[in-house]
């Protein structure tokens, strides 16, 4: 079926509702007979960030610019939301995805606001609901209305234009969004809290987004999925992050993703209730004896305390459970913990920040247990041989 047949007046029939993309036997060769890709077939599924990664050159921006028609494929289809899209008018198909470049590609002679109106305007909204559009845009990714809506470009910040791009992107609330190399133009500390931001967009917009970088490091921040991709536009591995680090299905994927893995798997790997340690658990209003046996029954150095609440309160050596007294008062503070939905590198930067020799796991309130440098190590090599109860790409939560 042609998509635009089943588009309403303003061509925006897919409006709101993520939908698949799926590439099947996708090459693109250019006239000078340079291969860009080479048969590809991809599944980026609805709602999900999928990352294409590679060196340059090996067809990430072919591949993108396909997925919006902006460069014609050669052989294969391209299917949105279940139709195909090869044969259907560029012009209303790019109105149905939104489109994030580096350097944004901002018109520099029109305010923030026309810009981010530019979509919303070509689909004929009224000026109202455009305009109400355009601010709440605006606020969502964290620009003031009343202050950046009408400078131009060139009077934002990199990270400030790099929003009102990606406000601009969703401004008719496309069904995909395409990002390619986004964040690349502004310096790192920049790039990390727009990272954060993004993520939290996601969270609420859910858009189907493919999203081309050359930066492993942000592909396994960013990705639900990653393909890796290698010169001459072949897939290498298209994989949860987790599993692309933990067991990369060929050379050139564990050449690509880098030595240091391990280190990287730690950032999207969640704690699972298997890696906790559960040390002896004593409370505030506990007597000091009562501690002592606990101690001794468990053959433990030290325990954790908490208070009436069963609040993480801090923790108790053996060497100062002498004498009488209570609990509380020979118990140390403890400020090294982490929530449950952490991932271990939180765990594990957050015991380095502390020089703690554990930290607590808590949900809530609730403590749940502790990890330790032993079982973080533990959680690690479970998760990189694949046996781990659950690394996620797909847990949202751990990717902090
Ligand atoms: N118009 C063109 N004519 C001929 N060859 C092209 C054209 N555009 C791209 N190519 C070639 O196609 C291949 C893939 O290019 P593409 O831009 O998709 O790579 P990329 O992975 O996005 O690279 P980068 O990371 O450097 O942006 C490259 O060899 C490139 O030189």
């Amino acid at each position: 079926m042609d998509a635009t047949a089943a588009s309403g007046p303003d061509g925006s029939a897919s409006e709101g509702t993520a939908q698949e993309i799926r590439l099947e036997g996708v090459s693109k060769t250019y006239a000078d007979g340079t291969v860009g890709v080479e048969r590809l077939d991809l599944t980026f599924a609805a709602g999900e960030l999928s990352v294409l990664v590679g060196p340059s050159g090996c067809g990430k921006t072919t591949t993108m610019k396909m997925i919006n028609r902006v460069i014609e494929p050669t052989t294969g289809r391209i299917l949105l939301g279940g139709e195909d899209v090869t044969r259907v008018d560029p012009d209303k198909l790019r109105r149905r995805m939104g489109y994030v470049i580096q350097n944004v590609g901002l018109f520099p002679h029109q305010t923030v606001r026309d810009n981010v109106a530019t979509v919303p305007r070509l689909l004929g909204w009224d000026k109202r609901r455009t305009r109400a559009r355009v601010d709440e845009l605006l606020s969502t990714v964290g620009l003031d209305p009343a202050v950046h809506g009408k400078r131009y470009p060139a009077q934002l910040s990199g990270g400030q234009r790099q929003r009102a791009g990606v406000a601009r992107a969703l401004a008719a609330d496309p069904a995909v969004l395409l990002m390619d190399e986004p964040f690349s133009a502004v310096d790192p500390v920049v790039r990390e809290r727009l990272q954060a931001e993004f993520l939290r967009l996601q969270e609420t917009v859910r858009k189907t987004i493919v999203f081309v970088t050359h930066d492993i490091e942000e592909a396994v921040r960013l990705g639900d999925r990653i393909a890796v991709m290698s010169t001459g536009g072949r897939v290498e591995q298209f994989a949860p992050p987790a599993e692309l680090l933990g067991r990369p299905a060929t050379p050139f994927v564990a050449d690509f993703v880098g030595a240091d893995r391990g280190l990287k798997r730690l950032a999207v790997t969640a704690i699972g209730p298997d890696d906790l340690e559960r040390p002896p658990v004593v409370h505030v209003a506990d007597g000091l004896a009562d501690a002592r046996a606990s101690l001794q029954v468990h053959g433990a150095r030290w325990a954790v305390v908490l208070d009436d609440d069963e609040r993480l309160h801090g923790w108790l050596s053996a060497d100062r459970a002498v004498g009488a007294g209570t609990v509380g008062s020979a118990a140390r503070r403890m400020e090294a913990w982490v929530p449950a939905d952490a991932t271990l590198k939180t765990a594990f930067s957050t015991m380095l920040q502390h020089e703690a020799g554990w930290v607590a796991v808590l949900d809530g309130d609730v403590f749940l247990g502790v990890l330790t440098p032993e079982s973080l190590h533990a959680a690690l090599r479970r998760s990189v041989d694949g046996t781990a109860p659950e690394t996620a790409g797909a847990a949202v939560p751990a990717r902090s």
